[in-house]
């Protein structure tokens, strides 16, 4: 029986494998270059992992303001708090920006 990893393993393209050279794991065409692009991917995966780690900070925080909000009787949602977190990441990163937010509320909302 073929396991999925194996079956990953046979379909995906060489330059994906973990174990291909440097050059090829990178798309780089030169050692220099190959070296340079493995170095910025590590710290691009450390900067993911703290991303994450705020990810999941903001999500018990907002946890405590719905349950507060609940508890006292009101609703889970706050449009006009969403619409100022919208705003507030589109004036930093455009159009994307928005898209973003939406995803971090959607994540947030409905955690308690
Ligand atoms: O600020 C609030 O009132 C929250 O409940 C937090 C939060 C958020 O995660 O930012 C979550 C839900 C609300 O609809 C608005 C904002």
């Amino acid at each position: 029986m073929t396991t999925t990893a194996q079956h990953t393993a046979a379909s995906a393209p060489a330059a994906a494998a973990p174990s291909a050279a440097p050059a090829e794991r990178t798309g780089a065409r030169t050692p220099e270059a190959a070296e340079l692009i493995g170095g910025a991917r590590e710290r691009i995966d450390a900067l993911d992992d703290r991303i994450i780690g705020l990810v999941q900070e903001r999500m018990a925080v907002s946890a405590v303001i719905q349950e507060a909000r609940i508890g006292s009787g009101g609703r889970r949602v706050n449009l006009a708090r969403e619409m100022e977190i919208l705003s507030h990441y589109r004036d930093a990163l455009g159009k994307p920006g928005t898209a973003l937010a939406m995803t971090l509320l959607e994540l947030c909302r409905g955690r308690v």
